[in-house]
């Protein structure tokens, strides 16, 4: 049977293309290339230092009908000649790579600039000066804390739309002072944010921003002690998924007061491959990608993930599900947060008619049904061993 031709928004058929992508072996990434390999006739050269969670689409026994798309190289882009080279071999360079976990924000934060804007500046140059367009994925942080978080706590304003609905085009960025280092990270991203824009400006780089709001599915992060640090501290799907899978209460910063949406990975990666063969409609754009739907306090999303994690798992609730920690004694000082993170959606639904469909009891039961099917068993063991030697 004759395959149907893939067409753009605007009807033209898309031409198979090689995508150069910095931080393929990470989170998104990887779910990225699965995409990319399962559902397109694109090439993908994948950059990063590690490969664990692509390995499953490189392996050459298993042979996929993709084997000869995709290609994995094994480096570090802050030192490293062949760089520019695999930017010129491709049509687009998708940049991913970064720190992004905040308990390195305030404790490592020379690395965390270095990683955001230092290690980035390369790939900005050689696709500025070699015509090849770039997506730079930023992050909703660069908005960091709503006007409304500033108004009195009784003001009825602090109600209005206008003062916490984040919009790429309109919202400030607002972070705390440099002792709140914290906000490293989003300072460095919108530093890279603003040169990005101004190669585009200036020289002519054809662009795309991707600011994601907190995107959550399997393969985020690691389970410390399993497939990560003992002592690391992952971004909160992964540390509640390691306390229901160890059992103990999850840890609730500061009260859990900060408010977060959270979108499933597969609708945000939709939103991606849509950007990525409809240049004309995402060049020169900044996208919020998020689910202004799925709204919840950090205290809200335990209770969800502690009920849903009973359901998928069959152990019974803890007696003392959550407990309260300070963000000095989890983080360490110069902790801050965002207090809510709402993205506003017109640019990328008019210019890509972008939506997301997954509800937050759903994402959370098909991520929670992986977790428990990857780690159950390993952590159930890791925990006998460790009382053997105690
Ligand atoms: N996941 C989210 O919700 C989210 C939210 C906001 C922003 N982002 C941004 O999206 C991007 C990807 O995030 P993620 O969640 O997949 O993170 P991730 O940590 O899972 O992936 C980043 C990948 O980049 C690689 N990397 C880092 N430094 C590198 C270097 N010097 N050389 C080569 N590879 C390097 C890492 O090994 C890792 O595999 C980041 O830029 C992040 O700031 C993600
Ligand atoms: O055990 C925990 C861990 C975290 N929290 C609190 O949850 C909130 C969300 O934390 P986290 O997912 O780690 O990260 P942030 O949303 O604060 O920041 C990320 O947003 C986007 C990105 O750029 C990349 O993913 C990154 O910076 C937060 O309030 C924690 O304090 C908790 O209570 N318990």
């Amino acid at each position: 049977m004759a395959s149907v031709a893939r067409v753009d928004l605007d009807g033209n058929p898309i031409k198979p293309i090689t995508i150069c992508m910095i931080g393929a072996g990470g989170f998104i990434g990887s779910h990225l290339c699965e995409k990319l390999m399962s559902e397109t006739p694109h090439k993908v050269l994948a950059l990063d230092v590690y490969n664990d969670k692509i390995k499953h689409l490189l392996e050459p026994e298993n042979a996929h009908p993709w084997s000869d798309r995709i290609q994995f190289h094994r480096l570090n882009i802050k030192q490293d000649s062949r760089l520019e080279g695999l930017i010129k071999m491709a049509d687009l360079t998708i940049n991913l790579a970064a720190i992004c976990t905040p308990a390195d924000y305030n404790t490592r934060p020379l690395d965390t600039i270095y990683s955001n804007f230092i290690d980035a500046l390369p790939v900005v140059k050689y696709c500025s000066e070699n015509n090849k367009r770039l997506i730079h994925f930023s992050t909703c942080e660069v908005y960091g804390k709503t006007i409304g978080s500033y108004l009195p706590k009784d003001s009825p304003l602090r109600q209005d739309p206008a003062y916490y609905v984040l919009k790429e085009d309109e919202s400030p960025c607002i972070f705390g002072s440099i002792e709140k280092q914290r906000w490293s990270y989003a300072c460095a991203k919108q530093l890279i944010e603003r040169l990005i824009y101004a190669e585009g400006a200036e020289n002519g780089l054809e662009f795309t921003i991707v600011r994601p709001f907190n995107w959550i599915g399997p393969r985020m992060d690691f389970i410390p002690g399993i497939d990560g640090p003992s002592e690391g501290v992952p971004r909160v799907l992964a540390c509640f998924s390691n306390n229901l899978l160890r059992r103990e209460p999850l840890k609730l910063v500061d009260g859990g007061q900060s408010q977060r949406t959270f979108v499933y990975i597969r609708d945000a990666i939709e939103a991606v491959l849509l950007m990525i063969e409809n240049p004309a409609r995402a060049n020169g754009h900044i996208f919020n990608v998020g689910n202004p739907n799925n709204e919840v306090t950090v205290r809200q999303l335990g209770e969800m993930m502690t009920e849903v994690y009973v359901k998928v798992s069959g152990e019974p609730k803890l007696e003392t599900p959550t407990i309260d920690v300070s963000s000095q004694e989890f983080y360490g000082v110069g902790y801050d947060d965002s207090d809510k993170r709402i993205p506003d959606m017109t640019i990328i639904n008019k210019q890509l008619g972008w939506n997301p469909k997954t509800s937050l009891w759903d994402l959370l039961e098909s991520t929670l049904t992986y977790q428990h099917r990857t780690y159950a068993e390993a952590v159930k063991k890791a925990i006998s061993q460790a009382s053997a030697t105690s």
